[in-house]
């Protein structure tokens, strides 16, 4: 009996872990790579995959009702589908330091939703892009650990904080 009291006891006592949590989201977005020499230089979409993985120690008070969550799911969820998805979801992406614009503006005065960045789309400035935007709505206490950005089948970009601070 002594034994099961200390097992108790110890589980009590553990020190809180660094844990990480990942959410997965897709969207359907066009784009097109202004002086790229391969055939993405024409306009197309892809059904991009979106995985977001945070880290943070799991809530420990017993009485909040996140007992045990770094983030509920459904909150990370209502963070990069305001960020991201409900902004990117069939949107065609284009470069406005391009002449590029001009098409962008075409489609925008048609009703066509188009979002003007300020870098080339690829995986790569996106991801970059997704990143700030996610950290800037996160709560203190969780950092964004990584992002995997999934454009076709067989290829991806990933962005780690490691890498980048
Ligand atoms: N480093 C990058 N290279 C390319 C990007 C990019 O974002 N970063 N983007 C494109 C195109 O937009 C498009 O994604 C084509 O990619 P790719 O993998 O070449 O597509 P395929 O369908 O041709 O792939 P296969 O599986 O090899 O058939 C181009 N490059
Ligand atoms: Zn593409």
């Amino acid at each position: 009996m002594q034994g099961v009291k200390n097992l108790y006891l110890c589980t009590k006592f553990v020190p809180m872990a660094l844990i990480r949590i990942t959410k997965q989201f897709s969207f359907e977005t066009g784009h097109a790579l202004f002086g790229y020499d391969g055939k993405c230089k024409n306009v197309h979409g892809h059904s991009y995959k979106l995985a977001v993985t945070v880290i943070g120690e799991p809530i420990s008070d017993e009485d909040h009702v996140k007992l045990g969550m770094v983030i509920d799911f459904g909150d990370l969820k209502k963070i990069v589908k305001q960020e991201i998805v409900d902004k990117f979801d069939h949107a065609t992406v284009f470069n406005k330091n391009t002449p590029h614009v001009e098409l962008a503006e075409e489609l925008q005065t048609r009703g066509h939703n188009v979002i003007l960045v300020d870098y080339q789309p690829t995986s790569e400035n996106m991801i970059q892009d997704f990143a700030e935007r996610i950290k800037s709505r996160l709560p203190q206490h969780i950092e964004l650990y990584s992002l995997r950005l999934q454009e076709t089948e067989t290829s991806y970009a990933e962005w780690y904080a490691s890498d980048n601070s």
